[in-house]
């Protein structure tokens, strides 16, 4: 028994690639991060990003990113190899050491913290830290195992981007940012609870609390399609406060609508496969809406 564990670690240990600490940082996730918080920088100034702040802001913001990303999998080693969509994470496998994860984190925290303390200023750093806090440790050690508004509440760290792109520019706070932060929150339930019906007997074997395994399919689709309704009103607030123009009204309009649609879709079982893509098209919406609001930033038809 002994033996074979030790061969199972040998060969894993063995064949360690900079790929596996790669994906501990969950590339895709922290992608489209940095492409809310480059939104978020844009969006502050009337001008250009100063260039500094433009790569090191997001350089900084995307290691702290990437830092709670790898604790998460330390952290969830044990539940991800229940899971079949986590059972390969290299630390799950057994192919990175936790220890040696947790350095990495720390080393690309402590690094990413220096640059954004450095050369953005103090208050982006400790926002971007709280962030990093609040998903590595309230969420993933705490919330996601005792509660089944774990995502809802833990959503404040990931809604946090957009926020830190802006205070990377202008040192302080403002309204719009806020907005561009409401707008992730109320994103996440879908974004979430989409995947979790896909997943969800996994989730219960794992003994994860999510709202599906808890309260249910349908319970799960309503709430998914009221957080919807509520992120297509507040999707509008940029327009209605002035913020954006008639590009973004229209483009938010469209975008959500048809994340309605598959809402709807899914709460009527109307469609096949409606969860999963559901989940994808929430990936689709975001980063499209990110996108529309910079074209009308810099094409403002009034
Ligand atoms: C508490 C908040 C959030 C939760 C619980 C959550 C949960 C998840 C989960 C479980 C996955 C599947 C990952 C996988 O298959 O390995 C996922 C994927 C993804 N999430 Fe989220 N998410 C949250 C917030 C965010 C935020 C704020 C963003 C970006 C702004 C984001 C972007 C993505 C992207 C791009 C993917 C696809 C990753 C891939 O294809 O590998 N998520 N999310
Ligand atoms: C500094 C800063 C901006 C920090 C942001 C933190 C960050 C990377 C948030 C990601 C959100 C996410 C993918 C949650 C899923 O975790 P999960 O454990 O529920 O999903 P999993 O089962 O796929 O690991």
């Amino acid at each position: 028994m002994e033996t074979t564990r030790a061969n199972t670690k040998d060969m894993n240990s063995g064949s360690v690639r900079w790929q596996d600490y790669l994906e501990l940082c969950k590339p895709r996730v922290v992608a489209l991060m940095i492409l809310t918080v480059v939104i978020g920088m844009f969006l502050a100034t009337p001008g250009m990003v100063p260039l500094d702040v433009l790569v090191l802001g997001n350089l900084g913001i995307a290691l702290c990113a990437a830092s709670a990303a790898v604790i998460n999998h330390v952290v969830d080693r044990k539940i991800d190899t229940i899971m079949a969509r986590t059972r390969k994470r290299p630390v799950a496998t057994g192919k990175v050491e936790p220890l040696n994860a947790l350095l990495f984190a720390l080393a690309i925290g402590v690094l990413g913290m220096g640059i954004l303390l450095a050369f953005v200023n103090p208050l982006t750093a400790w926002l971007t830290l709280a962030s990093l806090l609040g998903y590595a440790v309230v969420y993933t050690l705490f919330l996601k195992r005792a509660t089944p508004q774990n995502i809802v509440i833990g959503g404040i760290a990931g809604a946090a981007p957009p926020l830190l792109g802006w205070t990377a520019v202008t040192g302080e706070f403002h309204g719009n940012a806020l907005l561009l932060v409401l707008i992730i929150f109320a994103w996440t339930p879908p974004h979430f609870w989409a995947l979790a019906i896909h997943r969800k007997e996994e989730y219960a074997q794992a003994d994860i609390p999510m709202l599906p395994v808890t309260h249910g399919e349908q319970y799960t689709k309503l709430h998914i399609l009221l957080y919807t309704l509520v992120l297509l009103l507040v999707s509008l607030m940029p327009w209605m406060t002035g913020m954006s123009g008639m590009i973004y009204l229209v483009g938010a309009s469209l975008l959500g609508l048809r994340f309605l649609y598959w809402a709807v879709a899914l709460l009527r079982d109307s469609r096949p496969h409606a969860a999963i893509k559901t989940f994808h098209y929430s990936i689709t919406y975001l980063m499209l809406l990110f996108v529309v609001l910079l074209v009308d930033h810099y094409l403002y038809l009034g």
